[in-house]
């Protein structure tokens, strides 16, 4: 009884969705937004009251067939959305669109292809979700029909992040969905990926199943997304996306979205944008930040960056702080380091060595709680924790994007937050490009307060004398930071040759080492994939901790998933804004007074305390591709071609002419040997012939005995006989076949013995 009656049901609500689906793209359809609108303001007339009535009315006249042209709407409801959408959203607390989202939602709902930019934490993520889970109801999609769209995302964990937002608007439709992540192992993966409908994951994931799964079919894709797309089009993600996008059909529809968006041609082309809309809502901004973000650089020499950043978590107990390091083996080494020495406040720590449940883990904890998390810049894009008091980048990100969206994890979506660099006074040219007017970074440049400073390179030490594990981590943390920052691409900022061995000998004793670990900078052959360079990267570290190769075609992001010290200050520019940096005054800085961004010589003496004189190393950065730079014991760089002898080890380099001079050698030897061999031979048959003459000999002396023993003619007949027989012994025809028979087995012995010869010598 029960069976027709839910048949019934689902046929009413299959027909409820049809009706409803009629209604919305007679609405879309009717309402849609010219080719490169932007909506109006909002009206200031907007009490929810009013709001909520008015989207009454919208949604009850296009039910009547009166459609409103939806591009000017400000809330969700009064959308042409599917129920079930509105009806998620409304539980998920979501009422009032976001710049982006108004701007972006009615030109993605009436298919346009859309290239999406606004600040980090205005509220992309919805601005493609909405569209994606529309667009597959609105085109009765099942699970039958497969793939119908795919978000790529730069890192699992955003991957894992915007699936729990899909999850979240589209838990009341059919949808087959997930996040493809290294949590589930690929052959699991492989069993349902063609049952799913929404995949959310990396070019890398996506590829491998393109690679490994059977039958992994995306003909139909409706809609392909690329979240952080300037990231995901740029040359690390080159070869994987050229291969999605060779897989997936051309007619659909593409958005792109990202704090900083691409606006590379050549980019754009690759993804075949048909007539795209470029939504840029923050464009006239004064500000490529978040407003309420409040940004502060320090100006902290390489042997300081650990006591200022210790001394600055110490003054914050009660803040949640992101902590950005740029290597995998610095976020361990501080973490453990900090852990040892107790501050007062819980860290931990995340990088992208770590497994998926662990990371998830981790941020679901940093979400929760006040504490520090040390990262690496897999946690620099998207993801969206709650309440960020501070953002602390204590290495230079290597580009003004990446410093946007690092500190983009804080003051997020209209919430407070702040952000503190610190830069070494070598990298003070990112400072300009920070400052640079066409870069909008509000940022103001601190002096730290000296006598707050905190020492803790004894502790330090000591922690490591206790802990000689973490002596071998501290090495890789050195040498790692300088790898980092020898293989950035931008040299105007990271050059090595402008630090001088002082400060490196300084850093390694602000890291507790006790020496100076070797650092030697090699360049490897072409055309080496990243895997074997990450590969030869990582033997080389496992077998010798303190000499590090560096290949400088090993890319950076390699690394990440893979620092500096003293305080030397820059006097605050004035800032017409300057009171917003008021909420700054408790980091380790007073605010300086002045318009003048030079260093302070005085300042860089008493705080630097560096022990000797700076001395820059001869190192020529600009070299070309291939030429090697050692150096020595003190750190100076060793001429390439004077250290060519050293580096040509007999085991590293194979030398034709010694090979030849070998095989000659090998054949003289031989050629001696086989004749001692035929000499030898030749006595032993001289041998063998004179002992069977003699045996005849004895015969015959023994047979004439006994004939004169006997009667008289008998003997001469047998003595006759006898040299008949001595005769015919020696000289038939068959005895002559022997002979020859003996030698050609002579020379066959004398042949084998050669090539067991020759076979012992090419063993040895
Ligand atoms: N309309 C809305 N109303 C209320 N909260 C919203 C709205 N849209 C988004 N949010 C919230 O804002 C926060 C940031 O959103 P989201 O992660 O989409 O930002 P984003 O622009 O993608 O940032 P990023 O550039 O860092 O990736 C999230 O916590 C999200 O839930």
């Amino acid at each position: 009884m029960r069976r027709p009656q839910r048949r019934a049901l689902a046929k009413q609500s299959r027909a409820k969705d049809g009706d409803e689906i009629r209604l919305l793209e007679a609405w879309i359809d009717a309402g849609k937004p010219l080719p490169g609108t932007k909506p109006p303001p909002p009206s200031e007339e907007s009490s929810a009251a009013n709001a909520r009535a008015r989207a009454r009315d919208v949604v009850a006249k296009a039910a009547a067939g009166d459609y409103s042209d939806y591009g000017a709407s400000t809330r969700f409801d009064e959308l042409p959305l599917s129920k079930k959408t509105k009806d998620a959203l409304r539980k998920a607390g979501y009422k009032e669109m976001s710049e982006i989202q108004r701007a972006a939602l009615p030109h993605a709902l009436c298919g346009h292809d859309v290239l999406g930019a606004a600040k980090t934490g205005s509220g992309k993520t919805l601005a493609f979700v909405i569209p994606v889970i529309e667009k597959l109801y609105r085109e009765k999609w099942s699970q039958e029909d497969g793939v119908g769209c795919i978000i790529l995302s730069p890192t699992n964990d955003l991957a894992g992040q915007i699936w729990e937002v899909v999850r979240k608007v589209g838990k009341h439709h059919n949808f087959s969905g997930g996040a493809i992540v290294k949590r589930t192992g690929i052959e699991q993966e492989k069993e349902r990926i063609n049952s799913l409908n929404i995949l959310v994951c990396t070019p890398g994931r996506l590829v491998q199943h393109f690679d490994e799964t059977p039958n992994f079919d995306c003909s139909n894709l409706q809609i392909l997304v690329l979240d952080e797309a300037d990231q995901i089009l740029d040359k690390n993600f080159k070869s994987q996306v050229d291969i999605i996008l060779s897989q997936i059909p051309k007619a659909r529809q593409t958005l792109l979205f990202s704090a900083t968006q691409t606006k590379s041609v050549k980019d754009l082309a690759r993804v075949s944008l048909k007539n795209p809309e470029y939504i840029s809502v923050h464009e006239q901004a004064s500000t490529a930040t978040p407003d309420n973000l409040e940004q502060c650089a320090m100006i902290v020499p390489l042997e300081q960056k650990l006591n200022m950043l210790w001394s600055f978590i110490k003054r914050h107990l009660k803040s949640k702080i992101l902590v950005f390091l740029s290597s995998v083996k610095q976020v361990k080494f501080v973490y453990e380091i900090f852990k040892k020495l107790r501050p007062g406040i819980p860290l931990k720590c995340m990088h992208g060595r770590m497994k998926y449940e662990v990371q998830q883990a981790i941020v679901a904890e940093f979400s929760e709680s006040t504490s520090v998390l040390f990262s690496t810049d897999i946690f620099a894009r998207g993801l969206d924790i709650g309440n960020v008091d501070w953002v602390v980048q204590v290495d230079c990100p290597e580009s003004v994007a990446l410093y946007i969206h690092r500190v983009g994890r804080t003051a997020r979506y209209n919430k407070k937050g702040k952000s503190l660099i610190f830069l070494c006074p070598e990298e003070e040219r990112m400072l300009e490009k920070l400052k640079a007017t066409e870069s909008k970074i509000p940022i103001n440049v601190r002096k730290p307060k000296v006598e707050q400073l905190e020492q803790i390179s004894q502790n330090v030490a000591a922690v490591l004398v206790k802990f000689p594990n973490l002596q071998q981590l501290g090495k890789r943390a050195f040498v790692t930071y300088l790898k980092s920052v020898y293989l950035q691409g931008d040299k105007e900022v990271f050059d090595l040759s402008r630090f001088s061995a002082e400060s490196f000998a300084a850093y390694a004793s602000s890291l507790g080492l006790p020496v100076t670990p070797k650092i030697r900078f090699v360049s490897h052959k072409k055309n080496v994939s990243k895997k074997d360079m990450k590969d030869i990267d990582v033997k080389q570290m496992k077998h010798k901790a303190e000499v590090i190769e560096i290949n400088p075609q090993v890319n950076r992001y390699m690394l990440a998933d893979d620092g500096p010290d003293d305080d030397i200050l820059y006097p605050k520019k004035p800032n017409t804004d300057a009171n917003i940096y008021d909420g700054l005054d408790d980091i380790l800085s007073p605010k300086v007074p002045g318009t003048d961004t030079h260093m302070e010589p005085e300042k860089i003496d008493e705080l630097a305390a560096r022990p000797l004189k700076k001395k820059k190393l001869k190192i020529n950065m600009h070299r070309p591709v291939g030429t090697r730079v050692k150096y020595d014991d003190e750190g100076n760089a060793i001429d390439p071609l004077a250290s060519l002898a050293e580096e040509v080890g007999p085991e590293d380099v194979i030398h034709k002419d010694k090979i030849l001079q070998r095989y000659a050698e090998m054949l003289r030897e031989m050629q001696e040997d086989d004749k001692e061999d035929k000499a030898q031979h030749k006595k032993s048959l001289h041998e063998k012939k004179f002992e069977k003459k003699m045996k005849l000999k004895r015969r015959r002396q023994e047979e004439t005995d006994a004939v004169s023993d006997d009667s008289g003619s008998e003997p001469d007949r047998n003595q006759n006989m006898s040299s008949k027989g001595k005769k015919k012994y020696f000289n038939n025809s068959d005895d002559d076949e022997g002979g020859d028979a003996a030698k050609g087995r002579d020379l066959l012995a004398q042949q084998e013995a050669l090539a067991l010869k020759l076979l012992g010598k090419m063993h040895d």
